[in-house]
């Protein structure tokens, strides 16, 4: 334990039911929203690949500040205002004490379970950035078009391998795409690699080449279990029913296609891997000690 790292559990003394309290809230908005538990997966994702785990994500438009979410690789990102809602049962216990970025990792950490994947022993002690990074987060996030190597050389700049890379898309288990983001494989023709029915439901479900950016229609990822993060994904792709050019990529690659196959053919051999992906990702860079800062609203820089 060097100064500056996470660890577990590192809320004990300072405010020791803070870890239990986003589990309740986590719990709560399950069973109102269950969408909410999809949301803390991607966040984490979102936060941890732009630069650090520093729920810079979180930040709103201000006069000083522009958004991540307000990027073109937000799209479709919901219920972050049910972050506010986990933050203010923290406040009310421990004011100042739980960081954002914490808030970040152990909604996922329960998220994940809630979804029916494995347990994640993620490390706290982050600490919140003071700045958006809007600007990077085209260069971090890749987009759902993008080659498998940009895709693999960008986990691998955060430290996940290709395997672990493999094993963290399996996250679109779960979940839903928007049209916009499917139109480019259906339109002027069914791109020849979708599975002939599933391109053929995906233009059912999106019947126009130009959906309006505001319209809501979508697809979900994976129709047999869709709010279970499962293998169901890599047998998809097996089948050729991936959604996005960067799910279907992993098994037309060479590099990818060995881990594909064994994930499909093993759902505790997935749940590991997976785990231990989304753990590194948890502790990318993070801000520690007398770093940023603990916002008291996760939306906006503490004021003073
Ligand atoms: C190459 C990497 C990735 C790309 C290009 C990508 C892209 C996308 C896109 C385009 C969507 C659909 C957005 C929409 O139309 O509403 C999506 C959804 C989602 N992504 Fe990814 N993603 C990637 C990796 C990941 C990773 C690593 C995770 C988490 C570990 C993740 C979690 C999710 C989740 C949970 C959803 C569903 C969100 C919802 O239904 O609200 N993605 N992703
Ligand atoms: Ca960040
Ligand atoms: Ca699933």
């Amino acid at each position: 334990f060097e100064e500056g790292d996470l660890s577990l559990n590192y809320y004990s003394e300072s405010c020791p039911r803070a870890e239990d309290i986003v589990k309740e809230e986590v719990a709560k908005l399950y069973h109102k929203h269950g969408n909410t538990a999809v949301s803390w997966v991607r966040n984490l994702f979102h936060d941890c690949m732009v630069k650090s785990c520093d729920a810079s994500l979180l930040l709103k438009t201000t006069n000083s500040i522009i958004s991540e979410q307000t990027s073109q690789r937000s799209f479709g990102m919901r219920n972050f205002k049910y972050i506010t809602t986990i933050k203010d049962a923290l406040e009310r216990e421990c004011p100042k004490t739980v960081s954002c970025a914490d808030i970040v990792a152990l909604s996922a950490r329960e998220g994940v379970l809630w979804l029916g994947g494995p347990y994640i022993p993620m490390k706290t002690g982050r600490r919140d950035s003071k700045e958006s990074h809007v600007d990077m987060v085209e260069n971090s996030i890749p987009n759902h078009n993008e080659s498998i190597s940009l895709v693999l050389s960008r986990f691998q700049s955060v430290g996940i391998d290709t395997e672990g890379t493999v094993a963290l898309l399996g996250a679109h288990s779960v979940g839903r795409v928007h049209c916009v983001n499917l139109v480019g494989r259906l339109y002027p023709t069914i791109d020849p690699t979708i599975d002939p029915a599933c391109g053929e439901y995906l233009r059912g479900r999106c019947p126009t080449p130009n959906p309006d950016p505001n319209e809501v229609s979508y697809s979900r990822n994976d129709r047999e279990t869709p709010m279970v993060i499962d293998n169901m994904y890599y047998q998809n792709l097996l089948k050729n029913r991936g959604l996005l050019l960067v799910d279907q990529q992993l098994t037309s690659d060479p590099t990818t296609s060995p881990f594909v196959e064994l994930m499909a053919a093993n759902n505790s051999y997935f749940h590991e891997r997976f785990a231990s992906a989304l753990l590194l990702l948890s502790e990318n860079n993070p801000l520690t000690i007398d770093q940023g800062e603990i916002r008291k609203d996760c939306r906006f820089v503490n004021a003073d």
